[in-house]
C-alpha cells in the first residue's frame, strides 16, 4: 500500500446554532497518497467544503482524527484555494503586497527556512510568473484583474507557502469555461512540477474526471462510493453517483 500523506479517520463535523445541530460530515475516512489528486464530489450541502476546511485546519472536527505526515517544514503544509478569488483577496492591496504579506508574517525561524536567503520580492515575482501573471500585474489591485487572473493570484499565494497539499474548493466554478480550462491546465502543470497532492472539491464531475485519478462521493456528509475516476464514471455502483454522472454528461466537455 502506498504511504499516505493525509489520513482522515472517522471525521465528524457538527455545526451548532442555538439548540439546532447540523451534521455536515459523518464517519468520513480517506487517505491522500503523495502526489495524487483526489476528487470530493456530491450535491450542494453534502459536506465537501466542511471536510476540505477541516483538512486545511480551518475548522475543528467534532470527532475523528486528521493525520498529516510529518515534514521538515515548521509551517502548515496544507493550503486552501477557494471558489471566489475576489472574496479571498483584500481589495485595497496590490498583488505584490497580497503575495508578500503571508511571507512577511512568518516567524523568523520559518522565514529562514522558506526564504533560504532569498528576498521576499524575488519569491513574489517568481511565484507570479509561475502562475502565468505578467510582472505589471504585481502593481494591480484585485478589481483591475480578470476573474482568472485573480484566481492565479490566489494559487500563487498558496504556492509561496510551499505546501505539500492543496485543498482546491471549487477553484474554477466562478470562471467562464475558457478561463476554467486555463486554470485547470495550470493546476495540472503545478502538480506535476511541484509534486503536489490535491483534494479537489467540485460539484462538477466533468472537471473532476479531468483532474483526479480517484474520487470520493459524498451524500449527506457520508462517503457513499469511492474508486478510480474512470471506474466511477464508467460504472457507478450507487444510484446517487449515477445521478451525479448523468447530470455531468449534460454539461459541455472541458
Ligand atoms: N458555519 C456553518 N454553520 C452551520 N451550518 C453550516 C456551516 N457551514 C456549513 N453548514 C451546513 O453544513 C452542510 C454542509 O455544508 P458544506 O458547505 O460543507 O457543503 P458543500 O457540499 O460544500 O456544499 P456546496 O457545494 O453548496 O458548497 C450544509 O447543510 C450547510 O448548510
Amino acid at each position: 500500500m502506498q504511504a499516505s500523506l493525509v489520513r482522515a479517520d472517522g471525521l465528524q463535523i457538527v455545526f451548532r446554532s442555538g439548540r439546532a445541530t447540523h451534521v455536515a460530515a459523518q464517519d468520513v475516512t480517506f487517505n491522500l497518497a503523495p502526489g495524487e489528486s483526489v476528487g470530493l464530489v456530491g450535491e450542494s450541502g453534502s459536506g465537501k467544503s466542511s471536510i476540505g476546511q477541516a483538512i486545511a485546519g480551518l475548522l475543528q472536527p467534532s470527532a475523528g482524527t486528521i493525520d498529516i505526515a510529518p515534514s521538515t517544514a515548521p509551517w502548515p503544509t496544507v493550503q486552501m484555494v477557494f471558489q471566489d478569488p475576489a472574496a479571498a483577496l483584500n481589495p485595497r492591496r496590490p498583488v505584490r503586497r497580497l503575495l508578500a504579506e503571508p511571507l512577511e508574517v512568518l516567524s523568523r525561524a520559518m522565514a529562514r527556512t522558506v526564504l533560504q536567503g532569498r528576498a521576499v520580492d524575488d519569491l513574489v515575482v517568481a511565484a507570479a510568473r509561475a502562475v502565468g501573471l505578467r510582472d505589471e500585474h504585481l502593481q494591480s489591485l484585485p478589481h483591475e484583474l480578470s476573474g482568472g487572473q485573480r484566481q492565479r493570484v490566489c494559487i500563487a499565494r498558496a504556492l509561496l507557502m510551499q505546501p505539500r497539499v492543496l485543498i482546491l474548493d471549487e477553484p474554477t466554478s466562478a470562471l467562464d469555461l475558457t478561463v476554467q480550462a486555463q486554470i485547470l491546465n495550470l493546476l495540472s502543470d503545478l502538480r506535476r512540477e511541484h509534486g503536489l497532492t490535491y483534494l479537489f472539491i467540485s460539484h462538477d464531475l466533468a472537471v473532476v474526471r479531468h483532474m483526479c485519478e480517484r474520487v470520493l462521493v459524498l451524500q449527506h456528509g457520508r462517503v457513499v462510493e469511492t474508486g478510480a475516476s474512470d471506474q466511477i464514471f464508467a460504472a457507478p455502483a450507487q444510484a446517487y453517483t449515477r445521478r451525479l454522472t448523468e447530470a455531468a454528461q449534460m454539461q459541455p466537455a472541458i
